[in-house]
Order: structure tokens, then sequence, then C-alpha cells
């Protein structure tokens, strides 16, 4: 981590930034920057993990109509070209699946027998909905507790600004995307020297109080304790940290690929 004095030598050091909400992305604030976009419960870990499981791509879509008219087309493509790959639904309105998709926003459904390259048309609340509002960043990568080392070499390696996106929920702040956010901003500053504006050296500060027990900053999540319920298994799975170096990123057709 800079020291203190550093921090603020404005200028000499390529920066993180974070952004609280999907709701909070202008193309303003990333224009031009590497951003890595985090919904840890549970669009990102879905999508982390089914990259770790062999999919192949995941196309990340807002409306649910839009989702079906896109799997038809793919499926049309796909048959037109003897392309095998199954073609998939996943997604979840209100936490649980939408009608006449294939799967939910479960990570423990995209396993190796199911997503093995596949193509997936996603559609979530608020996952999917923050990586399409951080379109106008020059790279985008898609980050979670599960990948978020990698993520950040990934994004350290290029050296040039960066912006984390906390997608939130119903564009209000949750602390599971912020402690990943400030994991994220910690390793940037640790190991490569990066500085951090204000609310990134307050998320990694935080984060540096609970990571021995994330549970301890749960207790006051709202969006742990609307989920815990019925994804109690799920939640164990997400934060789980740097269990898989894929870092997944948008490809310049639109869709996520490793
Ligand atoms: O299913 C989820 O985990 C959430 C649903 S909710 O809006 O938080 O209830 O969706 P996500 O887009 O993964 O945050």
């Amino acid at each position: 981590m800079c020291q203190i004095n550093e921090r603020f030598r404005i200028g000499e050091f390529m920066e993180v930034d974070i952004i609280g909400t999907a709701g909070e992305v202008t193309d303003e604030r990333v224009a031009g920057k590497n951003v890595a976009v985090i919904d840890v419960f549970r669009a990102t870990s879905v999508m982390v993990t089914a990259f770790a499981n062999g999919a192949r791509e995941i196309i990340p879509v807002t409306g649910i109509e839009e989702s079906f008219r896109l799997r038809d087309e793919i499926v049309a493509r796909h048959r037109q070209s003897g392309d095998n790959g199954p073609v998939l639904l996943g997604g979840e309105r209100k936490t649980v699946i939408i009608e006449g998709f294939d799967l939910d926003n479960s990570p423990l459904r995209y396993s190796p027998d199911i997503v093995r390259d596949a193509t997936i048309v996603m559609s979530t609340t608020n996952g999917t909905r923050a990586v399409n509002c951080a379109r106008g960043a020059a790279e985008i990568y898609v980050a979670a507790l599960l990948n978020a080392d990698a993520v950040a070499r990934r994004l350290g390696e290029r050296g040039e600004d960066i912006v984390l996106v906390c997608s939130g929920r119903h564009d209000r702040f949750t602390i599971e995307d912020a402690l990943c956010a400030g994991m994220m901003a910690r390793y940037l500053g640790r190991h490569y020297g990066y500085k951090l504006t204000d609310i990134a050296w307050w998320c990694a500060d935080v984060y540096r109080r609970y990571e021995d027990d994330l549970q301890q900053a749960l207790d006051h999540c709202e969006h742990y304790h609307n989920i815990k319920g019925r994804w109690a298994e799920d939640i164990a799975w997400c934060l789980r940290r740097n269990v898989t170096d894929v870092a997944p990123h948008i490809v310049k057709e639109g869709g996520i690929r490793l």
C-alpha cells in the first residue's frame, strides 16, 4: 500500500476509483478507463463460476424479451454453421428463475456438465445491468471474490486508470460488493503502487479490518439477510476468495469471454 503522503502526490500514480452502484455509472466516469464489474451476490460469481467450468461466452442482457430474441438468433446462427455448443438462458427476477429460462442465478447450477462450451444469454436484476452500464469503458472485466486477485493482476499489469464498479442492489450500495472492491483496491495499491481515491482507500481499509472474518461485516448487510434464507449454499460459494484465475472480459463483438 502507498504511504499516506505518496497518496496525495496527484499525477504520479495511476488511480483506482470505485463506483458504489450500477446507477451511478456514467460514460464520463468510465470513458478511457479499465473497469471491473463486481456483483458478489450473485451475478458475477455466477459468470466466474461458469467460465471456470468451461462456458464459451456469456452475453449480459438487461431485458427478458431481448434475452429470448437473442437466444433464438444465436440458435439459428449455430444451426446454420453446424455449431453444436449449447445455448442457454440464465438469470433471475426477484432472486428466482425467469419463466422459460434454463438456469437461475445460482452459481451451483453452472456445473461443467451443463455449461461446458455453452453460450449463455444472461439477465439479472443488478449484475448484468451493471456490466451494460459500463460499456463506455476501455476494457471491462468481470470480478467476484472468487477471482479478485486474478482480475486485479490483469488490470494492474496494464498500468492504466482503473474503476471498480460495484453493482449494488436496486441502486443501493451493498457491503459484499464493497468488500470485494476493497480487496482489489488494496491489492492494486500494494502490488502495483496504484493511488487510491478516497472511496477506494476507504473500501480497502474496511476490507483490511474484516478480511479475517467477512461474516462480521455481512451481519450488517441487507442484501445478505434478504437472500441468506433461500440461498445459503450460494452465499457460502460466493464468499470463497481467489479459487480461480479466470479473468472474463468483454470482447469487441459485445459478449463476455475468457
Ligand atoms: O439473484 C440475485 O442474487 C440478485 C437478485 S436481487 O435483486 O438482489 O434480489 O440479482 P443480481 O443481479 O445477481 O444482484
